[in-house]
């Protein structure tokens, strides 16, 4: 670690600092694989101690190649299937966002002399949107790949969002749909990415820079600090119609929950029809499925699989169980162990089939009752 130079923002101070955290463990007090400028008080609260990321998948899934008007980009080598880790990344450089001080250019280039020749050579090479007369390089290239990380918020200062600037993760071109997603994890330094659909070998990997639930024009005017208009598939419609679709779509799935049934109250109310909740599932998975959103299907899987559950279904409650858990293995481990376990032993379900047995009951009470109505003359 060393700190040679410090800047003052209201009450914030940033510092440089360095840090061993990428994997070929160079760093010193001059030069590292991964430099940052942080508010002080953060910096004790980061543990060294990294946790493992996951291994890398050996050989590659992906390489970076030529991606047309859009530079380069990021494309699967292999098909890959759903919810696998296409690459596991840490960061070459990382610096505070949304931070407008006049030092703030300086401060920024004040990192590249502290990376090591590798990794400053993987800074470099990355896309760079902005013009050089506006903007210092290492903030040119910070606006245009960095990514929102998390670092610890100390309790005496106003949190600071941060952004980190990766060689690979970097390379992926926006879409507005959601074929693969981007997950921070502290306690290991590093991104993951994950395939959100399965991916054919050759076809590209996208990341999101934006909201992609907003409007089309809305997307279109946020990603103009990229510098490039989206003609991704989801943007390039034939028609007004077209766009109206996909923006009523998108703001249907954005309004999902005050728009339909909830699966908890369903689950008890059996004066409503069992179906009313996979029904309205179903369609949210149309819509997502139109939209390309893959990365918004799970919920609406994972509470289809538990209508079954309540409705005792056990064929369809195995299968909409597995997709979560295929979906879910890599990225939410968690989930996945939780769909895992109930497929094991359904019953294991705390509701399991209650709105069955309820109907059971109500039919019982339905059936006529043998009265002695003869009358008794
Ligand atoms: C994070 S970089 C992505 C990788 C970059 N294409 C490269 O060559 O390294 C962001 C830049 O890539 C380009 N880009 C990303 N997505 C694009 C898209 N959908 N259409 C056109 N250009 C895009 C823009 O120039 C944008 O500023």
């Amino acid at each position: 670690m060393g700190e040679t130079t410090s800047w003052t923002n209201g009450t914030q101070k940033f510092v440089l600092h360095n840090t061993s955290i990428s994997d070929n463990g160079e760093a010193s007090s001059t030069v590292t694989a991964c430099a940052m400028l942080l508010d002080a008080p953060v910096i004790p609260l980061l543990s060294w101690t990294l946790q493992a990321h996951p291994p890398r998948p050996d050989p590659p899934v992906f390489v970076v190649a030529d991606a047309g008007s859009k530079g380069a980009g990021m494309f699967a080598a292999r098909d890959i299937p759903a919810g696998a880790l296409i690459l596991v990344d840490q960061p070459i450089a990382v610096v505070p966002s949304n931070v407008i001080s006049p030092w703030k250019r300086e401060a920024f280039d004040a990192l590249l002399p502290r990376i090591s020749r590798f990794s400053r050579d993987s800074l470099l090479a990355l896309a760079n949107c902005k013009p050089l007369s506006e903007h210092p390089v290492v903030e040119g290239i910070a606006l245009t790949n960095a990514i929102q990380i998390d670092l610890p918020v100390p309790l005496t200062t106003a949190p600071q969002e941060y952004g980190g600037i990766f060689p690979n993760v970097s390379r992926a071109n926006h879409s507005c749909g959601l074929d693969a997603a981007v997950k921070w994890d502290l306690a290991s330094f590093s991104v993951t990415m994950y395939s959100l659909r399965a991916v054919r070998a050759g076809e590209e990997i996208h990341n999101q820079y934006i909201d992609v639930l907003a409007p089309r024009a809305v997307r279109r005017s946020e990603l103009v600090r990229y510098g490039f208009e989206c003609m991704c598939p989801h943007c390039d419609l034939p028609d007004a119609a077209a766009v109206a679709r996909s923006d009523a779509a998108r703001e249907e799935l954005r309004n999902w929950r005050h728009l339909h049934p909830r699966f908890l109250p369903w689950s008890t109310d059996i004066c409503r029809p069992d179906d009313t909740i996979i029904v309205s599932n179903l369609r949210a998975l149309e819509l997502i499925e139109q939209e390309g959103l893959y990365g918004l299907q799970v919920p609406f899987i994972e509470e289809i699989a538990m209508s079954y559950a309540v409705l005792g279904d056990e064929l369809q409650f195995r299968d909409w169980a597995q997709k979560v858990v295929d979906l879910c293995a890599g990225q939410d481990p968690e989930r996945a162990r939780k769909f895992a376990g109930w497929i094991a032993d359904p019953r294991s379900y705390k509701q399991w089939g209650w709105r069955a047995k309820q109907r059971q009951l109500l039919d019982k009470q339905k059936e006529p009752v043998d009265l002695d109505i003869s009358i008794p003359w």
